[in-house]
C-alpha cells in the first residue's frame, strides 16, 4: 500500500519534471526564435538601408549627369531630391549597426566617403555654373572615382558581414526549431508514458482495492452466515439439552415419544416424522407416533429388511424420495421430496426407527441435531423399557404371568378403599388346584408347572379389565373382582371352575389328565371390610369346598 503511494508520487514527480523541462525548453526555443527573427529583420533593415543609400547616390549622380549634358532643370530637381535622402540613410545605417563595432567603424567611413562624394557633386555643379561643361568635366577628376569605389567597397563589406550574420542566425533558428521538435517528439511521449504508467498503477491499485473490498464483503457475509448458523446451532443445542433433561423425567416410552415429536416438530417445523418401535421379538417395527404431514408416506409396520438404515445400522438420507431405495417409503407426492431414516440403537440392539420427510431437502444438511436427539431417545426408550420390564417383573409372577402376592396385597387395599368410597361391592375368590401333590407325584414337578402355567392363562382370560388375578402361593390363586356383588362373583367362580375342568394341558408331547379346582368366595361389605378379613373368609370357604368333595364353588357362610 505504502509502496504504491510512493511509486505514484515518484511517477507524478517525474511527469511534472518532464513537463516543466518541456515548458522550459519551449520557452528557451521560442525566445531564441524571437531573437533570431529580430536579428534577421535587423540585418535585412541594414541591407535595405545600404541598398537604398547606394541607389539614392546613384540616382543623384545620373540626374546630375543628365543636367550637365542637357541643362534641363528637371534633372536638377531629381538630383536634389535624391541627394537630400543620402545623409539620413547614412545616419540610419549608423544607428542600425551601433551594436556592432566593426560595422560601426565602416558606417563612419561610409559617412565620410558619402559626405565627400556629395561635396564633389556640389562642387561639379558649381563649376558647371561658372565654367560650363568644360569646368564641370575638369572637376570630375580621379578623386571622384576613388570616392565612389570606396563607397561601393565599404557597402560591399557591410553587406557581406550582414549576410554572414544572416547565415549564423539561420543556423541558430534551425537549432532552435530542432530543439522544439525534439522536445515535442521525445518529451511529450515520455511525459505521457510516465503519466500513463502512473494511471495504470492507479487503475491497478483501484482494482486491487475493489477486489480487497469485495473479498472483505465476502468474508463479512460468510461471517454473518457463520454467526447465524452458530446461533441456530446453539438454539438447537439448548433445545436438545432441555429435551435430554425432560427425557430423564419421562415415566414411560409413550411419553418419551411424545416429547420427541414435540421437539422435532419445533426444531424442523416443515418436516413430518414417524417413530417406529421394534417389537421385542425384533421381527418387525411398528409406527408408535406421527407428526406433521408426510410428503412421502411410510408403511405403518415394516420388516427390518425394508429399511436400508435398519439393514446397515446407519442413517439413510435421500434428497429425492423417488430414489430412496427403502421399500417402506411410498406415496411420494412430487419430485424433490427428501427423506431420512435414522435407526434407533441402544447397546448394539435395534429398538426402533426415526423416519422424516420434507418437501425441502434443507433439513438433510442439519441432521446432526436430529441424530443427537435420536441417540438420546434410543437411550431413554431402552431405559424406560427396562424399567417397565423390571416393574413388571417385580409385580408379576414368572410361571403364570399373573400378579404376585405383594401386588395382590397393595391392589386389594387400594381397590377396596375405592369401592368403599363409591359405596360399591367387591368380591374375592380363593382358588386351589385339587390333589395337586398327587398330580406332581405322578407327572413330575415340570408337569405340575405346565398345569399351573395353563391355569394362570385361563384365569387371566376369565378376568375383566379391572379384575386382578394373582398367584397367592404354590397352587393357590386369588381373583379380586372390584364392583362385583356376591351373586355375580359366584357365577364367575362357577364359570372358571367348569373351564378348568374342561382345560387340557400338553406336556412333553403328551396330554396330561384334566385337573379340577376348588373355589371359595367372599364379598365386601358382607364378609369383611379389610383385605385380610375377606381373604380369611374366602380361605375358609375354600376349605369347605375341599371338604365338600373339591371341584366346587363355596360362598362365604354369611350368605
Ligand atoms: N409343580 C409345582 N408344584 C407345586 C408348586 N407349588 C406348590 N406345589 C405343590 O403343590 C402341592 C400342594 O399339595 P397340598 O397342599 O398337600 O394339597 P393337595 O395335594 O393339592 O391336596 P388338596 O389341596 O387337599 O386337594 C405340594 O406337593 C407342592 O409341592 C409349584 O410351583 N409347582
Amino acid at each position: 500500500m505504502r509502496k504504491i503511494k510512493e511509486r505514484t508520487r515518484f511517477g507524478l514527480l517525474i511527469a511534472a519534471l518532464i513537463f516543466i523541462g518541456i515548458g522550459a525548453g519551449i520557452l528557451y526555443g521560442a525566445q531564441r526564435l524571437i531573437i533570431d527573427a529580430r536579428s534577421v529583420a535587423h540585418t535585412n533593415a541594414v541591407m535595405a538601408a545600404l541598398d537604398e543609400m547606394e541607389a539614392r547616390l546613384r540616382d543623384a549622380e545620373s540626374a546630375q549627369r543628365g543636367y550637365l549634358l542637357t541643362g534641363r532643370v528637371e534633372y536638377l530637381v531629381d538630383y536634389h531630391g535624391s541627394r537630400e535622402h543620402v545623409p539620413a540613410l547614412v545616419d540610419r545605417i549608423a544607428t542600425l549597426v551601433a551594436d556592432n563595432p566593426i560595422q560601426t567603424r565602416r558606417a563612419r567611413a561610409l559617412r565620410a566617403h558619402t559626405e565627400l562624394r556629395l561635396h564633389q557633386m556640389a562642387n561639379t555643379l558649381l563649376r558647371y555654373g561658372s565654367d560650363g561643361l568644360v569646368g564641370a568635366r575638369a572637376s570630375m577628376g580621379s578623386d571622384v572615382l576613388q570616392t565612389s569605389s570606396a563607397i561601393r567597397r565599404i557597402k560591399a563589406q557591410m553587406v557581406s558581414d550582414e549576410r554572414l550574420l544572416l547565415e549564423r542566425r539561420a543556423t541558430s533558428t534551425g537549432y532552435s526549431a530542432n530543439v522544439l521538435r525534439a522536445l515535442a517528439v521525445l518529451g511529450i511521449p515520455l511525459g505521457l508514458t510516465v503519466i500513463l504508467s502512473v494511471y495504470v498503477l492507479l487503475v491497478r491499485e483501484i482494482a486491487r482495492r475493489s477486489e480487497a473490498e469485495a473479498a472483505a464483503r465476502d468474508v463479512q457475509a460468510r461471517l454473518r452466515e457463520g454467526n447465524a448458523e452458530l446461533e441456530h446451532k446453539s438454539a438447537d443445542l439448548r433445545a436438545l439439552s432441555r429435551y435430554g433433561g425432560m427425557l430423564q423425567g419421562c415415566v414411560d416410552p409413550q411419553e418419551a415419544l411424545q416429547l420427541t415429536s414435540r421437539l422435532l416438530s419445533t426444531l424442523r417445523p416443515g418436516t413430518a416424522g414417524t417413530i417406529y418401535r421394534m417389537r421385542n421379538s425384533q421381527d418387525y417395527a411398528e409406527a408408535a407416533i406421527h407428526w406433521g404431514r408426510h410428503s412421502a408416506t411410510s408403511a405403518e409396520s415394516l420388516l427390518p429388511e425394508a429399511c436400508w438404515a435398519l439393514r446397515r445400522n446407519q442413517p439413510n438420507l435421500s434428497p429425492d424420495a423417488a430414489h430412496s431405495h427403502c421399500p417402506h417409503v411410498s406415496g411420494v407426492q412430487h419430485d424433490g421430496v427428501a427423506t431420512a431414516c435414522v435407526p434407533l440403537m441402544a447397546q448394539g440392539a435395534q429398538i426402533g426407527l426415526l423416519y422424516l420427510s420434507d418437501d425441502d431437502d434443507g433439513f438433510l444438511a442439519r441432521m446432526d441435531i436430529i441424530e443427537a436427539a435420536a441417540e438420546q431417545l434410543s437411550m431413554a426408550l431402552s431405559n424406560l423399557s427396562l424399567r417397565e420390564r423390571l416393574q413388571l417383573q417385580s409385580i408379576r409372577e414368572p410361571l403364570t404371568g399373573l400378579f404376585n402376592r405383594r401386588y395382590l396385597e397393595e391392589s386389594a387395599t387400594r381397590e377396596l378403599a375405592r369401592c368403599a368410597r363409591r359405596d360399591l361391592p367387591l368380591s374375592l375368590m380363593m382358588l386351589d388346584v385339587d390333589h395337586f401333590k398327587a398330580f406332581n407325584d405322578v407327572h413330575g414337578h415340570a408337569g405340575g408347572d405346565a398345569v399351573l402355567a395353563q391355569f394362570g392363562k385361563l384365569l387371566a382370560e376369565h378376568s375383566r379389565g379391572e379384575d386382578i388375578a394373582c398367584r397367592y402361593g404354590g397352587e393357590e390363586f386369588t381373583l379380586i373382582l372390584p364392583e362385583a356383588p356376591p351373586a355375580a362373583a359366584l357365577q364367575r367362580a362357577e364359570a372358571i371352575r367348569s373351564a378348568v375342568e374342561a382345560m387340557r394341558v400338553q406336556h412333553m408331547g403328551h396330554d396330561l389328565p384334566p385337573v379340577t379346582v376348588s373355589i371359595g368366595v367372599a364379598s365386601f361389605p358382607a364378609d369383611g371390610n379389610t383385605p385380610d378379613a375377606l381373604l380369611r373368609v374366602a380361605d375358609a370357604a375354600l376349605y369347605r369346598a375341599k371338604h365338600n368333595g373339591r371341584n366346587c364353588v363355596e360362598p362365604a357362610r354369611a350368605h
